[in-house]
């Protein structure tokens, strides 16, 4: 049992209540974590606020050697913090599971901690010295989801200790274990209050909520479901809050005639079941020409009856359960319409607790639930296309706009099928791929902003520009 803590101003905070957390896998609870309260959430913002003042003022490249020793407690944690990440979210330790969200983990806080915005001269003549500075916006408050618990925590916090900010962060009530545990071990590099964490488990107690109108914190960074971060945008007007909102997808993947279905089965396999499909970026519905479309559904169905699914501490799955109740009820609704429309290629049935087979359903069509709404699970549509203008308009044919993905043989044919796609990444040949010297962020209904990189960093930081 893992009894957790937040850590508030530098100091282990337990709550006054707690709440259980479950291992998907069985069911089982494997910890608690702290029901904080609105004055758990009051200190943690005042101890942010109090470490800002001088966390600020670190030089470039003292924020810099703190990011890389952060970066070193992770990779020294991270087999520790991958078994409870296992444990709470249920990926498999293997394959694409928690030892590769943690290998992740340090990657990109290794990439953010070699970034940097120095200041820029606009303007060096006879009339005039015009620069550009980057400021730190203060308190950064950060809301993370259950699907890529660490990951997503290292893609906020990283970016806002080094530009010069403080952080909240608050961890989704489903997976809180290994985020309170990073934020302790972060706090073994970090001065006290540079980073603090609060929980909740969203029915008693909604400290998100609260983070997105409080008016100390200067900055919300979400990653979530489109519903919960039109709430967040709402009640960040009052305090005219910077926004960073990564949200939901429902990414296409345009499979074109001159594809090869063999050599693709795979990649297409995994854009679209990383992570058991609960990926923003996964491929959530696959467009394929007629002239293959058979073949290309043997195969993708071949490779997916073969991928190992089971309990993720078990190292030979590389599947692991859907992470909650919730979660696995919608992606049984989705299948069981799609099964009257469509045929099943694999799966189709829900299995044991909250395990699904990875599921293919062809013959469906936009209108379709499967095809329209955003599955977040092990289910993905694939629809039949005669004309690639058809397909373009049908993957177009969404609110979201996160990332898309085009397969061919002709990489240039490829590309400019791909700039006709409504979203903000989009690969060819793979799918979901993202990199931290790229940046990353939907269109559309699918976010604001951007994370990564040099543009991600600059979303943490307020522009000041000095005449003279
Ligand atoms: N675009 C991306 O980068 C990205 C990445 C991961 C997940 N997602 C999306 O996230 C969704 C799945 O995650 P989820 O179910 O945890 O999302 P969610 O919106 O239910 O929860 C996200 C976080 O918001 C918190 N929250 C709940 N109510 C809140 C409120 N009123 N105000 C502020 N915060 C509140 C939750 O506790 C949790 O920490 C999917 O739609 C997925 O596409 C997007
Ligand atoms: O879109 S996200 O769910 O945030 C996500 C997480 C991990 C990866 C790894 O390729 C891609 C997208």
């Amino acid at each position: 049992m893992q009894e957790t803590r937040m850590t508030i101003g530098g100091r282990a905070v337990p709550g006054t209540a707690s709440f259980e957390v479950r291992n998907p896998a069985n069911g089982q609870v494997i910890g608690t974590a702290p029901n904080g309260s609105r004055d758990d959430l009051a200190a943690a913002v005042a101890a942010a606020q109090k470490a800002f003042t001088s966390w600020s003022r670190k030089s470039d490249d003292e924020l810099a050697a703190a990011c890389r020793a952060v970066t070193e407690k992770i990779g020294a944690h991270a087999e520790e913090l991958a078994r409870l990440l296992t444990l709470e979210q249920g990926k498999p330790l293997n394959g694409l599971g928690s030892r590769w969200e943690l290998g992740g983990a340090a990657a990109w806080a290794g990439a953010t901690a070699a970034l940097s915005l120095p200041p820029r001269v606009l303007q060096d003549n006879a009339q005039g010295h015009v620069e550009i500075f980057r400021k730190p916006v203060g308190v950064v408050g950060s809301i993370t989801p259950w699907n890529f618990p660490v990951l997503i925590a290292v893609w906020h916090v990283l970016p806002a200790l080094r530009t010069g900010n403080t952080v909240v962060i608050k961890p989704s009530p489903y997976t809180p274990l290994a985020t309170l545990r990073f934020v302790e071990l972060l706090n073994e590099v970090l001065p006290e209050g540079v980073v603090n964490s609060v929980s909740c488990d969203d029915r008693t107690s909604n400290l998100g909520a609260d983070m997105a109108s409080d008016p100390v914190i200067r900055k919300i960074v979400f990653t979530g479901s489109c519903a919960t971060g039109k709430k967040v945008m709402q009640s960040a007007a009052s305090t005219m809050k910077r926004l960073t909102l990564e949200l939901g997808g429902n990414d296409a993947g345009i499979v074109l005639p001159d594809a090869d279905p063999k050599a693709i089965a795979e990649g297409l396999f995994w854009g679209a079941f990383l992570n058991n499909g609960q990926t923003c970026a996964a491929m959530k519905r696959l467009y394929v020409h007629a002239s293959i479309h058979d073949e290309v559904c043997e195969h993708l169905a071949a490779f997916a009856k073969q991928v190992p699914m089971g309990d993720g501490m078990d190292e030979k799955n590389v599947l692991g359960p859907v992470q909650n109740r919730m979660q696995f009820d919608k992606v049984a609704r989705l299948v069981a319409d799609a099964k009257k429309k469509g045929q099943v290629l694999t799966g189709g049935e829900p299995g044991e607790g909250l395990f699904f087979p990875a599921t293919i359903v062809a013959g469906l069509k936009n209108g379709d639930a499967l095809v329209d709404e955003e599955q977040f699970g092990p289910a993905l549509p694939v629809i039949r296309y005669t004309d690639v203008e058809d397909a373009i308009r049908a993957a177009n044919d969404s609110e979201n706009g996160l990332g898309g993905s085009v397969w061919s043989k002709d990489i240039e044919h490829a590309k400019r099928i791909a700039s006709r796609l409504e979203c903000g990444s989009v690969w060819i040949n793979k799918h979901g791929a993202i990199q931290p010297n790229a940046p990353f962020g939907g269109v559309k209904a699918s976010g604001l902003g951007v994370e990564f990189a040099e543009e991600g960093l600059k979303e943490y930081t307020d522009a000041q520009v000095i005449f003279s």
